[in-house]
């Protein structure tokens, strides 16, 4: 039977994640320590441990069918791939940065000047969209350092909490573009392969759909009930069961994780009472 190849970062930010979401979506991998390549105990997918930068081509030539990856890269190394998938992990910015001191206050500002990167394509893009002419150092590495070596101008990088720009004494003028992990698939992948990667698909919906919301049970007496289930819509409708205590019920509901705390104080504002709020591991529309 036919397996499919999946590409997953060998270390470093993307690895962990991605590994974990694997396991969420039930697969096993036997996973010895310093393999380059491992099968899956349950389903038919082996997993390939490579460099981030190295999975474009790899997809490309179809030497993988599929790959958990930066976003970032994809748009660097890869804009012909496709992806099928946002993993909502591992999200960042790819921004312009310059040091404090600089006058500059866009990217068009640094017309003429020097910009340090790991992402010339990218970069290249964006100025050529601005018609602004700038010259690029390309490094692989410790990019916030280059202003301060006098190697560049500014640089250009991904940035996070902002942390590395502000021990480098830099700030982000513009950002270029957001980024998250998602799963890519390469335009060799076989019609066998391909019905594997819809089967894992719908798996990992079902859990990135569990983790953008919550299970919440509460109490609430029979004649809040009507106001309560306008603020707590649900899936479909709110399941409502009596209680034993004469005159209450229970009712169970899905709320969306981001505008969680102010559903819970809305639902104590109309009465509701014993909330139990439950994270849910899988959502299967
Ligand atoms: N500080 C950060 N916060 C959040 N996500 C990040 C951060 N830095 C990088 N990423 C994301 O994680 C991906 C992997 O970053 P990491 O630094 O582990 O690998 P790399 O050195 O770019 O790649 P390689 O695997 O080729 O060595 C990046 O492409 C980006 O999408
Ligand atoms: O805004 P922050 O939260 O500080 O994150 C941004 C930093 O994180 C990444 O580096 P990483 O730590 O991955 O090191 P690397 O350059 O070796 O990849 C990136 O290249 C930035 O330097
Ligand atoms: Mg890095």
């Amino acid at each position: 039977m036919s397996k499919l190849k999946i590409a997953v970062q060998k270390s470093g930010r993307l690895n962990e994640d991605s590994m974990r979401i694997l396991k969420e979506v039930g697969i096993s991998i036997d996973n010895g320590k310093d393999q380059l390549k491992a099968s899956a105990r349950n389903f038919p997918l082996e997993v390939f441990y490579l460099r981030n930068g190295d999975i474009p081509q790899y997809l490309r030539d179809g030497v993988v069918d599929a790959a958990i990856i930066g976003e970032n890269v994809l748009i660097e190394k890869g804009n012909d791939l496709n992806i099928i998938e946002r993993l909502g992990f591992s999200k960042c910015k790819v921004s312009i940065a310059v040091p404090k001191s600089s006058t500059a206050k866009t990217l068009k500002d640094l017309e003429g000047k020097r910009i340090a990167t790991s992402y010339p394509n990218t970069v290249n893009q964006f100025l050529d969209k601005a018609s602004i002419d700038a010259q690029l150092h390309i490094i692989n590495g410790s990019v916030e350092i280059a202003p301060n070596i006098g190697l560049a101008d500014g640089i250009c990088d991904i940035v996070s909490s902002g942390s590395t720009l502000f021990k480098n004494g830099l700030k982000e003028i513009e950002v270029l573009l957001k980024s998250e992990a998602v799963l890519a698939t390469s335009p060799r992948i076989s019609q066998e392969n391909q019905t594997i990667i819809d089967r894992l698909q719908f798996r990992l919906q079902s859990v990135l759909k569990g983790r953008a919301n919550k299970y919440v049970l509460l109490n609430a007496p029979n004649d809040k009930l009507e106001e309560i289930i306008k603020i707590l819509p649900g899936m479909n409708s709110p399941t409502v069961l009596p209680l034993a205590k004469e005159g209450w019920s229970s009712l169970h509901s899905v709320i969306n994780k981001n505008d969680f705390w102010e559903v819970i104080d809305e639902l104590k504002a109309k009465g509701a009472e014993g909330i139990l709020v439950c994270p849910i591991e899988n959502m299967v529309l």
